[in-house]
């Protein structure tokens, strides 16, 4: 049998007279050889199709997206000139020419050279090396400023979305995976951070489809966190306004808690008024009434435009986030309070920080929509002076900024109290409407501060405060409410800078 199998097998074939053991190995080799490329062709393609698949989730943040808003930005002019030590630059939005819309950087020389004020651009580049890939706009040659930044989108992928906070209105966003994030942060490193608050840790990322964003990645601090991050969502992941920092998405998954941001490029007004930007010039006064209306405005929304309104509890400069453009953009909602329909006030643990908190929240944590309008008023007197709400490095009567500037108004010293880095000082009249709607905001008495929405009207009125030699004919003829709420608020105006009775009570005591 094995004798006859051995000479069957070395038989000659007509196959090139090949003897029959190598033809059959001939064939095995060939079949082996043909499986293994057919498998490593269905494991090839699949890879294929998997990433193209992930690529196609990523896309779909914008394009499904029926509320895409696209924020052109197209500048006119671009002139400077130089006074002194630097630069003024003037950048005019081509929609208009008022002068409103101007925005003048007082810009430091060093700008000249260095070439770098920490500025992104509206569009970023996503690299496999690095996170954030080119998000610099800046002219690198010119050095001077970011002149030419091109449209951004503001996204939004309204998806149905499970396990997120009870109350929150969903039907907004995007829900990241850590993998998504870790790859827009280059693995969240460390060249990535923006910076560090108490919640946690803000870094910059570039999503797939070049999206600049900030990424906030909650610290896990005993339920700090998923609560933190459930306020987060429910106070602003529904709302839009264009001077409230927009929640694009966030990321839930294990024990990470993350939130994804529009990412605001142009540092915030902290760094610009004591800090890190300084650098690169001051602003000038019309930048920082364009900056704080700007919040106002985005309070105003907070408090009266929706339902049910949010108390954001934590306003104070480095909150306050500025684009390019110099427009505000709100942010840190971490500590915001709903509060709901006919209800017009909470009581609450007292949170904040040390020289933004209102009197009456601090005292008895009695907290309403009147404890931002506080915080804000000093937000606003920061602006005017440069100086920070409470600095020990100060003499003892100029420590705490509301009371000095009450003492210095009080004594008819207002002029003084302007930023001295302000190269082109206000007007009378523009330095008098900024000083007493701050002190309107600050008044001890919450029922007596205005509304945010008075707030806005009173800073961007050319007429508040009514002149002097208005003021007879006003109130004689005026009927509208509108003029009747500046004379309200001209009547308390009786003194030069002395905007309320609280006011003119300090003037009182000076004496
Ligand atoms: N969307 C964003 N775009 C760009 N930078 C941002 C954004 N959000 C926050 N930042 C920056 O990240 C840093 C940390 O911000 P975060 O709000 O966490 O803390 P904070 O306001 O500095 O401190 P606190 O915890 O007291 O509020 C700040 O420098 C802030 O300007």
């Amino acid at each position: 049998m094995g004798a006859n199998l051995s000479s069957g097998l070395s038989q000659s074939t007509p196959i090139f007279g090949f003897k029959v053991w190598v033809v059959i190995g001939i064939i095995v080799g060939l079949s082996i050889i043909t499986i293994l490329s057919v498998l490593s062709f269905c494991l090839t393609s699949r890879k294929r199709s998997g990433r193209a698949e992930r690529q196609v989730s990523f896309n779909q943040i914008p394009t499904v997206s029926k509320e895409i808003k696209e924020v052109r930005v197209e500048k006119v002019s671009t002139s400077s000139f130089a006074p002194r030590d630097g630069i003024l630059l003037t950048i005019q939005d081509k929609s208009s020419d008022k002068e409103s819309d101007k925005v003048l950087v007082h810009l430091g020389v060093e700008k000249l050279y260095k070439g770098d004020n920490g500025s992104q651009s509206g569009s970023c580049h996503h690299t496999d090396r690095d996170g954030c890939g080119s998000l610099s706009g800046e002219d690198s040659n010119s050095g001077i400023v970011k002149a030419h930044k091109p449209s951004f989108n503001l996204i939004t992928a309204p998806s149905p979305i499970t396990g997120l906070p009870e109350f929150s209105q969903l039907g907004w966003g995007h829900w990241f995976t850590l993998k998504d994030l870790e790859l827009a942060t280059n693995r969240f490193s460390k060249d990535n951070v923006i910076g560090e608050g108490g919640y946690g840790v803000v870094y910059r990322g570039c999503l797939m489809n070049g999206t600049p964003v900030a990424v906030k990645k909650i610290l896990n601090n005993l339920g700090q966190a998923e609560k933190e991050f459930r306020v987060e969502v429910d106070a602003i992941g529904h709302v839009r306004h264009k001077n409230l920092v927009r929640l694009l998405g966030y990321c839930m998954e294990g024990t990470h808690r993350m939130l994804v941001y529009e990412y605001v490029n142009n540092g915030n007004l902290e760094q610009w008024l004591h800090g890190a930007n300084h650098i690169q010039g001051y602003l000038t006064w019309e930048a920082r009434m364009k900056i704080l209306v700007g919040t106002a405005k985005a309070l105003a929304y907070l408090h009266e435009a929706i339902e049910p309104k949010v108390v954001h509890r934590d306003i104070k400069s480095s909150n306050i986030l500025i684009d390019d453009e110099f427009n505000a953009k709100v942010s840190d909602f971490g500590l915001a309070k709903l509060l709901g329909e006919g209800k017009s006030h909470v009581t609450t643990r007292v949170m904040g920080t040390f020289g933004y908190v209102a009197p009456e929240y601090a005292n008895t944590g009695l907290l309403n929509e009147k404890s931002d309008v506080y915080s804000f008023g000093v937000v606003l007197l920061e602006a005017i002076t440069g100086r920070d709400p409470v600095d020990y490095g100060r003499p003892a009567n100029e420590v705490n900024l509301v009371d000095w500037l009450k003492m210095m108004v009080g004594s008819r010293r207002s002029e003084e109290v302007v930023d001295p880095n302000i190269d082109m000082k206000p007007s009378t009249r523009a330095l008098k409407r900024a000083l007493l709607t701050a002190l309107r905001c600050v008044d001890p008495d919450y029922t007596k501060r205005p509304k945010m929405t008075q707030a806005v009207r009173m800073l961007e009125s050319e007429e508040y405060p009514i002149p002097r030699e208005n003021r007879w004919q006003r109130r004689t003829h005026g009927g509208s409410m509108e003029i009747e709420s500046q004379r309200e608020n001209s009547d308390t105006d009786q003194s030069d800078y002395t905007g309320s009775r609280l006011d003119r009570r300090t003037h009182h005591e000076s004496e």
